[in-house]
């Protein structure tokens, strides 16, 4: 790829300062790209399994320009892959040559500057090159997969090799300049359901909802504003609705102008919005706005319709779930971690209604921190029962030794499988040494009942310096892992990842041979 920019000055030296906020965990960005051929397996993967697990880690290559207030959604994406079959796993790892880590490559130091914030980038790549990270996600459709981050079209990856290929237009019919890094395959359809924010500039209040189909063509298209500009990080989708979380972390084109942060949490605003649009055919017109109480809409969990209602589940913050942005005050870190929970909340409305009183939580399902929740995919949209997701046990803090705490708080230290039908709250700690990364759903086979499979899931191992990834039977966590896959070393804490089956993978693998076979 083209991307170089000319006449860059590189550095003379590279340090990383630590005094930005990384837990300890991430305080080394590791920046390997790596092979590992036959990882170490304890107890047995069943033979029956076969695919990969793609997943991200922001990982800085270079260190940032703004150290003092660098935030870790700013890291450059590296992928992993884990490829399992007939009870072997080889594991890759290759950054996304992003238009910006080549020129910072070619510099040898960062170009970039802020988070989402161009007026920081150095003159020579301002408005040439687009500061994307394509750290977020990894998402597997029509044959590609895709490296996401919610301010940049996709960036295509080989799924066998994880060279970057380049970004991904949907054939030509991408017109929204932002990605969501949080869409939504319809398991019945084939279709991603997707939007862009910020769509009609940096801070625009404009939403660009859209469907991509089977075949990686745009077919739905909507553009319409939301109330406020404001961080929409993920999404809801049903059969028959999208509905937008609209929360108080606040875009501001001022901030960035004065050199500031990209968004600020507006601590005043006492309420949230949920904005709904038919999935098909909608109109500017047709968006829905609903008022629910204060708190942050961050990540989902699923949605499905029932009688006419829309039934809405998410983990929702009570305050500031990203401290490291200032309030409207300028303060940053202003919340006591100690008092800021994530309650699993369950919403329950008719889209068709009015809009004038709020939409209370019908109940609150699990209470405490949790965060980084994962359904069966297969079951996006539809009438589900269970949720795999991390929670904070505060009376467990992750040990170091037997007199030294790793973290100040205790960290995702807990994996929790909740049933929301029986009310079933199934978990389970690895020791008392490790916190976990987010989890993935892998069906136990072709035409498996929805939520019967395996779950496999990244541990940190703060003693030995590692990380395993653990496979568990999705259906009894207490039982411990099947399996623990280890790896030769450690890896940073990533975001999101996917599962992909193994007959995807392997025609992947035939488009991979055919490209590098041309470019031969
Ligand atoms: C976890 C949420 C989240 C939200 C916005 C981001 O840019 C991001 O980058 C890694 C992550
Ligand atoms: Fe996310």
């Amino acid at each position: 790829m083209a991307h170089i920019v000319p006449g860059v000055p590189t550095s003379s030296g590279t340090h990383f300062p630590k005094h930005y906020a990384m837990s300890q965990w991430n305080e080394d960005h590791l920046r390997f790209e790596a092979d590992v051929f036959e990882l170490e397996v304890i107890g047995e993967i069943p033979s029956t399994i076969h695919g990969a697990f793609y997943r991200v880690q922001p990982d800085h290559a270079f260190p940032p320009k703004f150290a003092e207030t660098e935030i870790p959604l700013n890291g450059d994406g590296n992928v992993s892959s884990f490829y399992i079959k007939d009870g072997h796993v080889d594991f890759k790892q290759r950054y996304v040559k992003t238009p910006k880590l080549l020129a910072e490559r070619q510099a040898r130091r960062a170009v970039f500057g802020r988070y989402r914030n161009k007026y920081t980038d150095e003159p020579l790549v301002r408005d040439v090159l687009k500061g994307t990270t394509a750290n977020t996600h990894v998402v597997f459709h029509d044959n590609k997969l895709m490296a996401l981050k919610e301010d940049a079209p996709p960036m295509e990856m080989d799924p066998i090799t994880l060279d970057t290929i380049g970004n991904i237009d949907y054939h030509g019919t991408l017109r929204c300049p932002t990605h969501t890094a949080h869409p939504k395959a319809d398991a019945d359809t084939g279709e991603l359901v997707c939007y862009g924010y910020e769509a009609a500039g940096e801070a625009s209040p404009d939403i660009c909802s859209f469907t991509v189909d089977k075949d990686g063509r745009i077919t739905e298209e909507v553009w319409f504003q939301a109330p406020w500009p404001c961080m929409i990080h993920d999404f809801w989708v049903t059969e028959n609705w999208v509905v937008f979380p609209i929360n108080g972390l606040k875009a501001s084109l001022e901030q960035m102008k004065n050199g500031g942060d990209h968004f600020y949490w507006d601590e005043t605003l006492d309420h949230q919005l949920l904005g709904v649009i038919p999935r098909r055919g909608a109109k500017p017109e047709d968006a829905k706005w609903f008022r629910t109480p204060q708190g942050v809409y961050s990540h989902t969990i699923n949605a499905y319709e029932e009688g006419g209602n829309l039934v809405l589940d998410a983990n929702v913050w009570t305050d500031a779930h990203f401290p490291f942005f200032p309030n409207s005050k300028g303060e940053r870190f202003f919340t006591d971690p100690a008092k800021v929970t994530s309650p699993i909340l369950r919403y329950r409305f008719d889209p068709k209604g009015s809009t004038d009183t709020m939409v209370q939580p019908e109940d609150v399902h699990v209470r405490g921190v949790n965060e980084f929740g994962r359904i069966d995919d297969r079951l996006l949209g539809k009438k589900y029962s269970r949720v795999w997701i991390l929670k904070v046990d505060p009376t467990h803090p992750v040990r170091l030794n037997n007199h030294e705490f790793a973290a100040p708080n205790a960290g995702f230290n807990t994996l929790v499988c909740y049933n929301f039908e029986t009310r079933e709250l199934q978990s389970y700690r690895h020791g008392d040494d490790s916190t976990f990364q987010e989890p993935v759903f892998v069906p136990r086979h072709e035409g498996a009942a929805g939520e019967d499979g395996y779950l496999l899931i990244l541990a940190d191992r703060y003693r030995e310096g590692r990380n395993v990834l653990l496979l568990f039977d999705a259906l009894d966590i207490t039982r411990g892992p099947i399996a623990e896959i280890k790896l030769p070393f450690k890896l940073m804490d990533g975001l999101h990842g996917s599962w992909v089956d193994g007959k995807e993978v392997e025609a992947a693998r035939k488009a991979s041979a055919a490209r590098k076979a041309e470019e031969e």
